[in-house]
């Protein structure tokens, strides 16, 4: 069997699309545009391509992007003033701080300095709290983006045994919590877990995020299954000194056992993107005063 390749372009771009509506009636609605600032420090050149990818998303959703770049020597003190700023900015709907910051900074301090309201990452103790306990959160958008891609897939996930390889709190966490909450029986795997294969073997849904290229073989696949690799590794290509990326899934060995599976590239990550911008929309809905958007 052949599995079917999951467009996560594809989906991702229909999402845009349906936000770019909804922003368009939340600007005709209050008269401003949602707003998503993002602030990168130093200059990691991956960093630098996604947030600038993601300015460019902001843009064609007809929302308004404001970028922050300081520099790799920026005092985590600075850096916190400037999220004050933005937290005091009533044109700014969302703040993404990129990570990861550089080694002199406390993430989670810089984490826990956001408001909540406009943590479009999801990243915020408060919001994990509020998703754990079944809350209105804002969610991390790349395990909401893999739950809408299952959902486009399978539709009902209730019942189903779901295994997520990684216990991140940017990823693994937050993506159990939102399997959970689709009545999955989730087991979460990861470094110390015994028998993985084992393991991954019982699952119908594998959601795998641990950063290891081709790390889940075809072999631990149960027949069938829906395999969502969230995986971005940058390996050597055969073409030498050229670099190609790859998932945390064994793709060609998997896609002949599972049902359907995503690609890397074009799959998970399109879809974090576009949640972005879905996040950023709901934000500014909720601190507007407005119901959230439907059908988002
Ligand atoms: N505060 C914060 N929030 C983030 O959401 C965040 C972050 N920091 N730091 C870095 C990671 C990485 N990330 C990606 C998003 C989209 C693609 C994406 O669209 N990738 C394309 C291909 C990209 C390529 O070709 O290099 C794809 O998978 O098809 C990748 C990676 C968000 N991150």
């Amino acid at each position: 069997m052949t599995a079917k390749r999951i467009d996560g372009k594809a989906a991702g771009l229909a999402l845009r699309e349906q936000v770019a509506v909804a922003a368009a009636e939340f600007q005709a609605r209050t008269g401003r545009a949602p707003g998503l600032a993002t602030v990168l420090v130093g200059e990691d050149p991956a960093s630098s391509v996604y947030v600038r990818s993601k300015g460019k998303a902001t843009a064609e959703a007809g929302m308004e992007s404001f970028a922050h770049h300081l520099p790799a020597d920026t005092s985590e003190e600075a850096l916190l003033d400037l999220v004050v700023l933005l937290n005091n900015d009533d044109r700014v709907d969302g703040i993404l701080v990129q990570l990861p910051l550089p080694p002199h900074m406390d993430s989670s301090r810089v984490i826990a300095a956001i408001d909540p309201a406009k943590d479009v990452d999801g990243f915020h103790p408060v919001n994990a709290g509020r998703l754990a306990t079944g809350l209105d959160a804002l969610v991390p958008c790349t395990p909401l983006g893999c739950l809408h891609l299952l959902k486009n897939e399978l539709g009902s996930l209730s019942g189903k045994d779901a295994v997520v390889i990684g216990r991140s709190n940017i990823v693994g966490k937050p993506m159990a919590m939102l399997l959970i909450g689709e009545s999955a029986t989730v087991t979460v795997a990861h470094s110390r877990t015994r028998d993985l294969p084992d393991v991954v073997r019982r699952a119908d849904i594998v959601v795998a995020a641990v950063g290891r290229p081709e790390m889940i073989r075809g072999d631990w696949i149960k027949p069938g299954a829906v395999v969502i690799d969230v995986g971005i590794n940058r390996v050597a290509a055969a073409d030498e000194g050229k670099t190609r990326l790859v998932g945390d899934v064994a793709f060609g060995e998997a896609a002949e056992v599972a049902s359907a599976i995503t690609p890397v590239p074009g799959g998970v990550g399109p879809m974090t993107i576009a949640m972005l911008l879905r996040n950023t929309l709901v934000a500014a809905h909720r601190r507007a005063g407005l119901a959230d958007p439907e059908g988002l």
